[in-house]
């Protein structure tokens, strides 16, 4: 079995508890509160400035010219995709800055900058897969169900729902399963471990814009 094929096996309670999330679920129903998508907009705005530099770094690392190109192009994409957050959701749903960034945020980005400047590109790849697979799932799950015609987040459900987005989860998880093939058994534990802890990183954003969780004041 792949990599790829049995690591995802091993996250399906993670992403089950994702779907299930009331945060999901009022998505897809375009019930969601705008304050509770307005908090998940501003720190996503942070989130992929940091993912984008975390992605380059990871190509700068890369053996293979075609796997270097390819995460560069999701690093471009990653910054791209901020771009439009910041030009169109920020004004469509008035918010004025990016604010802080709150504990959930923080933990996810400084993890995926911790294991790029200390653990093996193989590992550091693994890290950064649940953001492109677990996207490219929910975003195909939110789309199969939403049934109010103008759904108040159908264009965030298209962003991740897009074909073009599609091929680079394909081309990635690809990538990661060149990398474990010709890695040690133990770097492909370590892959695993980092995939498993990335999943719950995305589980926690969710949550975390769900209930607001912010910086407990002094
Ligand atoms: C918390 C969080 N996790 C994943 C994504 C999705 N995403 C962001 S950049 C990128 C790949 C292209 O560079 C993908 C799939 C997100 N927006 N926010």
């Amino acid at each position: 079995m792949k990599w790829s094929e049995a690591t995802w096996q091993e996250s399906q309670a993670i992403y089950s508890a994702i779907i299930n999330l009331p945060f999901i679920q009022e998505m897809t129903a375009g019930t969601l509160e705008v304050t509770k998508f307005q908090f998940y907009l501003k720190q996503d705005a942070l989130y992929l400035t940091y993912f984008g530099s975390v992605l380059a770094a990871i190509a700068a690392k890369l053996a293979d010219p075609k796997h270097a190109l390819a995460y560069l192009g999701y690093a471009e994409q990653a910054i791209v995709v901020e771009r439009v957050l910041h030009e169109s959701f920020f004004k469509q749903y008035a918010i004025a800055d990016y604010g802080e960034m709150q504990p959930s945020c923080h933990h996810y980005c400084h993890y995926l900058r911790a294991v790029v400047g200390f653990e093996s590109v193989e590992v550091a790849a693994a890290a950064t897969l649940p953001c492109f697979w677990i996207y490219g799932e929910v975003g195909r799950y939110i789309k199969d169900r939403v049934q109010q015609p103008n759904n108040p987040y159908q264009a965030w459900v298209d962003t991740y729902a897009a074909a073009d987005f599609n091929t680079s989860v394909t081309e990635a998880i690809a990538i990661c399963d060149a990398l474990a093939e010709n890695a040690s058994e133990a770097t492909r534990e370590q892959m695993t471990k980092a995939f498993l802890r990335a999943a719950y990183f995305e589980y926690d954003f969710w949550l975390a814009a769900q209930t607001q969780v912010s910086w407990t004041p002094l």
